[in-house]
């Protein structure tokens, strides 16, 4: 059977305890009022009476009157404050059940003892101590305790004042009641009642100014009203002044209220309705010549929308959520209405209208409770959304729906995107496509912790970059100190060199590409132009008279007549020390006339997958090559995207931060690493999976979005399509020295005192500008052997170029980087 389980306050103990109070309180007093010393029987030791008189007196019997006896004998007139106390705890208990006696029990006997101690004490005797044959008004107790102890220590009235404090704390504290607080409150009374007089008065003053204004104000309606009914021929509304108008005739008057649209339920996650226009399946390259033989990959590559994926939405259930979260608001005194609700491809954007006088501030801080309200993992409040009046809550889709390349590449907005350097990057809520141009950013830094999506993301960029450009017009230098992600893309025919994937070769790539910048900017200047797009749209000389000309132009072309390097050997033994220093360590200036100007020059796009690779082996160069590149490369039309999966201040430093402006951030661990990436939080509570907010260059407005998929399979695809086409045209230059300094000793173990020479080598280099083997023998005071052998440490570090015969080596860093 089941057993009910009743509260502790119902319980019957708690009524028959007090009814024993109570019957034992009114046993006591009765005994105690009707008490006669001749009711007592002779053998109760306390008994004055030698032996027993006839019939019992007592109300209680002869029991009663033993216990007044003792009661008398020991608390004297105390004993009436036991059966009030005995009476009180009854009737207390009957009123309320969960009343603790226990906790007052200490109280009680102070109650009592201070009683019976009073008793003693004062002046005038309560009882009449002969008939009840007792040692005092108060008993052995206040005999003892108040007439003895306490009149020793502390004198007469020392001991009543004391007494009265305990007797009064403990009634206190046994009553509840607080006599003090109770006074106070009488004697504010008068005061009181003023100060609440004054307050009604105003008010009806207020009320009466308030109908006067509402009377006067709807007196200038009614004159209104009339006159507009005059103006039409009607017969005006008889009304009294003040008296209130039809409201349906007032609202022809009253000022419009916005008007808001119906909310509606918007499904981004839809595949877009089939295109009228004949279908493509590949795109023609952006620039315009010398890909003739070159095919761009066709669409068919890549894999088409998985239409099982595409499930409509439930509308009943996005609403009912919405519903929730405005349940959840409602509770917490925040009322909004119901805005529209847009499902992307990750999460659902529920928006709310909030009423007037409600600080959005104040929805955000709820945060947490929507997200236990709608049993959601992670939510995200956009208060307001950017450029609405609506505050946005974003929750996750309990399924995700995938954006694949081809359905970016294939929609009207990448097909009709005027950008010069198209990328994929995802769909926002709206299921609007997200295309970047990588011109126009010019750079781009992506992070995120592992496996949040960043790989693919660059797989997507570079997939973009070869649906649109031929090897000709655009070459990539790809840096992998992972050394896994990027070889798939080894065989590609844009590639300037391979994948670089020794930490130590990457500043002899970045090097490369500070080379070919500085060279492009003399052939702008040559050429009169002044970015890469106006030199490869420039006019080509076309008749034969215009290039015979112009190479006629070229032929007497004056010398210049400082030519610091000399193009012929020259025997350092047949110098003197001076020149031989002096020839070696000039550094080599380009002469006008040996700039080759191509006819057309591509795009170099540098990536760089795990930045932070790089800046253990040497922060201060990596960092200054960056900065170099990023900074005035633009027009020279090179770009740099760079990811990181450790998005640390001391890894995306400020130089690097300053000079890449545009950013894309994948889940993070923590609001810190948010910050660092965008500038501010947000990033932490992404889902992972391609999930992330896009910054586009030039803006402070954050898009979340999900970014494009493309599997390793469509990758490799698309890359065996280019290079099935072309073979590798790795740029000597940059191929050979790679080479070189990835040959030789180059693992030799260098031991600590040739460590500390270079250091002091580099400091020379640093002084001097200029870096040669006699050089160091001169200013170190070392033998060839060992200033040769530095030097060699240097070049293979990356410090300085290749010896070219008695040529001086070029530095290639940045030396002032480590002061
Ligand atoms: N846009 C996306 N849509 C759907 N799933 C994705 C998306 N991007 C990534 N993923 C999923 O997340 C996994 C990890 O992605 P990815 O390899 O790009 O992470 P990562 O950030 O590069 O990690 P790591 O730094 O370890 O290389 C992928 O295998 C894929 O399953």
């Amino acid at each position: 059977m089941a057993r009910t389980q009743e509260a502790p306050s119902s319980h019957p103990l708690h009524e028959v305890l007090s009814l024993v109070f109570l019957g034992i309180g009114t046993l006591l007093y009765l005994a105690l009022i009707s008490y006669s010393p001749s009711d007592v029987p002779s053998w109760f030791p306390l008994s004055s009476q030698a032996a027993a008189r006839g019939a019992v007196l007592n109300f209680v019997g002869r029991t009663g009157a033993i216990v007044a006896c003792s009661s008398y004998a020991f608390l004297g007139a105390a004993s009436y404050l036991l059966a009030a106390l005995l009476l009180g705890y009854g009737g207390a208990k009957l009123l309320n059940p969960e009343l603790r006696l226990t906790s007052r029990a200490w109280w009680s006997v102070g109650f009592i003892l201070s009683g019976a101690c009073l008793a003693h004490l004062l002046p005038w005797s309560l009882l009449d101590m002969e008939r009840l044959n007792i040692a005092g008004p108060g008993g052995w107790v206040g005999k003892w305790l108040g007439g003895m102890l306490l009149k020793n220590m502390l004198g007469t009235v020392g001991s009543t004042i004391v007494l009265l404090v305990i007797y009064a704390s403990s009634l206190i504290f046994l009553t509840g009641l607080h006599p003090i607080a109770a006074a106070r409150q009488i004697a504010n009374w008068p005061s009181v009642y003023l100060e609440k007089r004054r307050a009604r008065k105003m008010a009806e003053a207020d009320e009466k100014e308030r109908l006067a204004l509402e009377a006067e104000r709807l007196d200038r309606q009614r004159k209104k009203l009339e006159k507009t009914l005059t103006k039409k021929g009607v017969a005006p509304i008889e009304t009294e002044p003040g008296e209130p108008i039809a409201p349906a005739v007032a609202e022809l008057f009253s000022e419009p209220e916005p008007t808001r649209p119906e909310p509606q339920i918007i499904d981004s996650t839809l595949p877009p309705p089939p295109r009228r226009k004949e279908k493509k399946d590949k795109f023609q390259p952006l620039t315009s010549v010398s890909c003739e033989n070159y095919e761009l990959p066709s669409f068919d590559l890549l894999d088409p929308v998985d239409m099982g994926d595409r499930q409509t939405a439930d509308p009943t259930e996005l609403l009912a959520i919405q519903d929730t979260v405005i349940d959840t608001l409602g509770q917490f005194g925040i009322s909004v209405s119901r805005g529209d609700i847009t499902r992307g491809p990750t999460i659902t954007r529920y928006e709310v209208y909030p009423a007037k006088g409600v600080r959005v501030d104040k929805i955000v801080s709820l945060e947490r409770d929507i997200a236990r309200a709608t049993r959601a993992e992670r939510i995200n409040i956009l208060a307001p959304i950017p450029g609405k009046d609506t505050v946005g809550i974003e929750i996750a889709n309990s399924k995700k729906q995938k954006v694949t390349l081809r359905e970016l590449l294939e929609s009207e907005d990448f097909q009709n995107a005027k950008a010069k350097i198209p990328i994929a990057l995802g769909k926002d809520v709206y299921g609007k496509t997200i295309i970047g141009d990588l011109a126009a950013m010019p750079h781009g830094l992506v992070a995120g912790t592992t496996g949040s999506g960043k790989s693919v993301c660059i797989n997507s960029i570079i997939a973009s970059i070869l649906y649109r450009f031929s090897p000709e017009d655009l070459r990539f230098i790809m840096i992998d100190p992972k050394v896994v992600e990027m070889q798939i893309y080894n065989t590609l025919p844009h590639l300037v060199v391979p994948v670089v994937t020794d930490p130590k070769k990457v500043l002899l790539a970045l090097r490369w590409a500070i080379d070919e910048m500085e060279k492009r900017y003399a052939i702008f200047a040559k050429t009169g132009v002044r970015n890469i797009g106006s030199f490869n749209s420039r006019p080509m000389p076309k008749s034969q008279a215009e290039l015979d000309a112009a190479a006629a132009a070229k032929a007497v072309a004056p010398e210049l007549p400082l030519d610091a390097a000399p193009t012929e050997p020259v025997d350092p033994e047949s110098l003197s020390s001076e020149e031989r220093i002096e020839k070696m360590t000039t550094i080599k200036v380009q002469r006008d006339n040996e700039l080759i100007i191509p006819d057309r020059m591509p795009y170099i796009v540098i990536i760089v997958d795990e930045l932070a690779d790089l800046m253990q082996t040497a922060p201060a160069d990596v960092e200054s090559a960056i900065a170099r590149i990023t900074q005035k490369a633009r027009a020279a039309g090179i770009h740099m995207i760079i990811a990181t999966q450790t998005p640390r201040a001391d890894v995306i430093t400020g130089v690097i931060k300053a000079n890449v402006p545009c950013r894309v951030a994948f889940q993070v661990a923590s609001a810190l690493d948010s910050r660092v990436i965008l500038d501010e939080n947000g990033a932490e509570r992404l889902l992972g999976q391609g999930d992330m907010m896009y910054r586009p260059p030039g803006t402070s407005r954050l898009i979340r979005a999900q970014g494009v998929l493309v599997t390793d399979e469509e990758i490799r695809q698309v890359v065996e399509h280019a290079s099935g086409q072309s073979e590798p045209a790795f740029e000597n230059s940059i191929h050979e020295r790679l080479q070189n300094s990835g040959s030789g000793d180059e693992d030799e173990e260098v031991s600590d005192e040739d460590e500390e020479l270079v250091d002091k080598c580099i400091e020379v280099m640093r002084q001097e500008k200029k870096a040669s083997t006699s050089l160091f023998q001169r200013r170190l005071r070392l033998g060839y052997t060992r200033a040769a052998r530095i030097l060699d440490i240097l070049e293979q570090r990356g410090y300085v170029g290749a010896g070219e015969g008695a040529k001086p080596r070029e530095i290639l860093v940045d030396l002032d980087a480590f002061d």
